[in-house]
């Protein structure tokens, strides 16, 4: 029997008397790029929750790579919307955390972290601390503080949406470019429908609250195609 690499087994979240998230059945498959998009508060960030393992599903369960998925896992990374950096680290130290925590010698910290500090384009500012950042260059941060614990998957909540259209679109180039050289699988919630079309190579799209999916839409090179049905959807 071929394994799922991630099957969202008929999953429901309730929060008290409110249904969230009504019956998600999906099967994502290793080196896919899915982008998860809904209107605000359909669950999008509740579902990614419990795929990283810090949400319970109310009913039905999450399997990743045939387990049960109970708690985070190094093997499943995740990156939000504010880049989470620990501000008395340089951006070198809060790329090489990981490996520290893994007792990884001081040499390999740095040869590791400089190599990823290259990828992103970051290596001028390895000593520089996370204040003097912009908001681009703090998410390149967050995304090689990520990447350095080689994850088989990396989950993204609207990691984008707090830079300005031209930071966005060249961390979107980027993180294509991510995706093709290190072939992970991306789950990736965003508001912007072009931004799930442009990243994705399938598109979930979640009804209003009790969220449910209504559409699941592989992308080739329709994309505008699949623009114009997306928006259609998220009208009705
Ligand atoms: N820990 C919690 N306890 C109670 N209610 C919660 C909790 N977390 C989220 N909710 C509620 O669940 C609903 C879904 O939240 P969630 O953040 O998953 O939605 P979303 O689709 O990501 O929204 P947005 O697009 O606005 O970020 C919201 O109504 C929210 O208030």
């Amino acid at each position: 029997m071929i394994m799922d690499f991630l099957h969202i087994k008929h999953v429901s979240l309730t929060y008290g008397q409110i249904r969230i998230l009504d019956d998600i059945d999906l099967v994502v498959s290793k080196g896919e790029f899915v982008t998860i998009v809904g209107p605000s508060g359909c669950g999008k960030s509740s579902l990614l929750k419990m795929v990283t393992g810090i949400q319970a599903p109310s009913e039905g369960e999450i399997l990743f790579q045939g387990e049960a998925i109970t708690d985070i896992d190094a093997k499943r990374g995740m990156m939000l919307q504010e880049a989470t950096l620990f501000p008395w680290l340089s951006v070198r130290d809060n790329i090489s955390f990981a490996l520290k925590m893994k007792s990884v010698s001081r040499k390999e910290q740095v040869r590791q972290a400089d190599a990823y500090l290259d990828l992103m384009g970051l290596s001028e500012f390895a000593d520089h601390l996370p204040y003097q950042l912009s908001g681009g260059m703090k998410q390149r941060t967050a995304l090689a503080r990520t990447l350095i614990n080689r994850p088989e998957m990396i989950m993204m909540d609207e990691p984008f949406s707090a830079l300005d259209a031209f930071t966005r679109k060249s961390m979107q180039k980027l993180l294509t470019q991510i995706w093709k050289d290190f072939q992970t699988t991306f789950l990736f919630v965003t508001h912007d429908v072009e931004e799930a079309i442009t990243l994705g190579s399938r598109v979930i799209i979640l009804s209003a609250r009790p969220g449910k999916v209504i559409e699941d839409l592989s992308i080739g090179t329709e994309k505008k195609e699949a623009a114009a049905r997306i928006f259609t959807l998220l009208e009705q």
